[in-house]
């Protein structure tokens, strides 16, 4: 059994480690093991204490602050190591760029998601800004990035903010940020549009310039609210035909103005009196707040008392509903348990305390009838702008913005506008190889059969007249549609059929407009519920 020890020899050897006389050694270990092990911690930590000295670190949640986070992803992807990195994350989500804005779009792709390159996680990219070593580590996935940067000044974190904040906002002068509740009620960045020019809104004289300088002029007087006692906000409600171009022009103006909208649904699932006081007073001091549809938003959710109560109240001055209403009939219990806002609700959050100064409230309808005059009131509408089907002078401007290139006195249509009209998502991307089926929104909207288009309409080059006959057969279009009975969007689509022929354009005009005439005709006289009232704009 040589080279193997005995189990007695075993025992004798613990024994030994065991023994009284062992145990002062084990105690000596122990504490010289012990100390050795805090000296070499507080070494630790002393030195990363010290590195932290010579170390800028600034976390940002994206949770906490989207801002800061986007203007710093941004800010990365335009560094030249950016291109040269070789871990990354593939993103198409737009939150966190201004994508539509960047130069080299191709406009085969743009109206699929762009791809975009994101710092990989719990990667250290390292990089140097302006002369400091910089780290970036983005810690979980879209929540926390981390920046070091190698100084003790804090100077230059707040320079590098704001590089990355101008750099951001340079490129968002080409856009308009789109941002929209979530559940929970925070705002959340949704997206950011390229700005469409005020020249593309094709509306009779006077009207958008008067209402853009109405809100410029309200942006410029706070001093003015403020010594007179006077809430600094500004109210405008824009009603009339669907696709008359109230969405478009609201988007033209924030671009026009630099401010970024906020989508409020008050008829969204979940959306009480508290969460929209807390929504309104959570927007940022200047911006647009935009309510599309608020008349629906009442014929949905918003009743004068919350529902189990009074249920029977009517939005209109709280009148009692007749059995056997319209209003009482189909989904509506389903959709109003939806949103338990009610009018005083609306009301307050739009001025109450907790309203925000200096916000601009764009509030859209069809249906002006059906707003309680207590929300149409001056001081939270103050502009009531009507939109009507298009005149003729509209439509001669609609087909030059088609179809020449120069002296567009009212809209001109480059591609460059086709391009943001396609981010915007109102304009379809290319002519569709069949008509639409007739939307309500969309009064006008080409029939079925008022056209064959051609199947290769779809990757027709679009055609450019020259001014002078432009200009002619503009005109004669215009004759041909009758006066303030299409949707601007109607117009838009028929002439989308004709991009590359705008003399079949003229030509086929009148048998479309006699089928489209005789199809509203038979469709509930659609026609005959245009809004006609006059005085465009009215100042209350
Ligand atoms: N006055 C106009 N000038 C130029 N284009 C217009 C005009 N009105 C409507 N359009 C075009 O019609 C489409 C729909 O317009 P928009 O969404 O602005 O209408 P709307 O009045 O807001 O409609 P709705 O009430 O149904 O929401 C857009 O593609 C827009 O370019």
């Amino acid at each position: 059994m040589a080279g193997f020890p005995l189990p007695q020899e075993i025992f004798s050897v613990i024994a030994s480690y065991l023994s009284f006389s062992a145990l002062s050694d084990w105690i000596k270990l122990f504490v010289v093991g012990g100390a050795l092990e805090t000296c070499r911690r507080y070494l630790f930590t002393w030195w990363d204490s010290f590195l932290e000295t010579f170390w800028l670190v600034a976390t940002i949640d994206q949770n906490q602050d989207q801002d800061a986070y986007r203007w710093v992803l941004y800010w990365l992807s335009h560094q030249k190591f950016w291109n040269a990195a070789r871990v990354v994350d593939v993103s198409t989500s737009e939150q966190f760029g201004l994508e539509a804005t960047e130069e080299d779009e191709d406009e085969e792709t743009s109206s699929s998601r762009k791809l975009t390159y994101l710092p990989d996680l719990s990667k250290s990219y390292k990089m140097w800004y302006k002369g400091r070593y910089m780290v970036v580590t983005r810690e979980s996935r879209w929540s926390t990035m981390q920046l070091s940067i190698f100084s003790r000044d804090r100077a230059v974190l707040h320079n590098f903010m704001e590089d990355a904040r101008q750099l951001y906002k340079a490129a968002e002068k080409k856009c308009v940020s789109i941002y929209a509740a979530d559940t929970g009620g925070f705002w959340n960045f949704m997206t950011a549009r390229p700005k469409r020019p005020l020249t593309s809104i094709i509306m009779d004289p006077g009207v958008k310039e008067r209402l853009l300088n109405d809100a410029r002029n309200f942006l410029a007087s706070r001093k003015w609210y403020s010594d007179r006692g006077i809430p600094y906000r500004r109210g405008y409600l824009l009603y009339g035909a669907p696709g008359s171009g109230k969405t478009s022009v609201i988007h033209s103006i924030a671009g026009e103005l630099g401010l970024d909208v906020y989508i409020v649904t008050v008829s969204r699932a979940g959306m009480d009196d508290t969460a929209l006081t807390e929504l309104i007073s959570n927007m940022p001091r200047r911006c647009i707040a935009l309510m599309e549809d608020i008349d629906a938003a009442f014929k949905r959710g918003v009743t004068r008392e919350l529902l189990p109560e009074s249920g029977s109240m009517s939005p209109r001055g709280g009148e009692q509903k007749k059995d056997g209403d319209d209003d009482d009939k189909g989904p509506k219990p389903v959709e109003e348990a939806a949103s338990r806002v009610t009018l005083s609700g609306l009301l307050n959050a739009l001025d109450g305390i907790g309203a925000q100064e200096g916000r601009i409230l764009f509030a859209t309808t069809n249906n002006y009838k059906a707003l309680d005059p207590a929300l149409c009131r001056p001081g939270r509408m103050d502009l009531h702008v009507e939109f009507r089907l298009a005149s003729r002078y509209q439509a001669e401007n609609l087909y030059k913005s088609f179809f020449t290139e120069e002296d567009k006195p009212q809209g001109e249509t480059s591609s460059d506008d086709v391009a943001s009209e396609k981010l915007l998502g109102s304009v379809p991307p290319s002519p569709p190889a069949t008509p639409p089926p007739a939307s309500p929104d969309l009064l006008a909207s080409p029939a079925p059969d008022a056209r064959q288009p051609n199947p290769s309409d779809s990757f027709s080059i679009p055609v450019t007249l020259s001014k002078r006959e432009g200009c002619e057969l503009a005109a004669r279009f215009a004759n041909i549609i009758p006066e303030r009975q299409f949707s601007m969007a109607g117009l838009q689509g028929y002439l989308m059929l004709y991009k590359s022929d705008p003399r079949a354009a003229v030509v086929d005009a009148p048998a479309w407009v006699k089928e489209e005439m005789a199809r509203m005709g038979t469709q509930g006289g659609r026609l005959a519920e245009a809004p006609l009232t006059s005085g465009v704009v009215r100042l209350d």
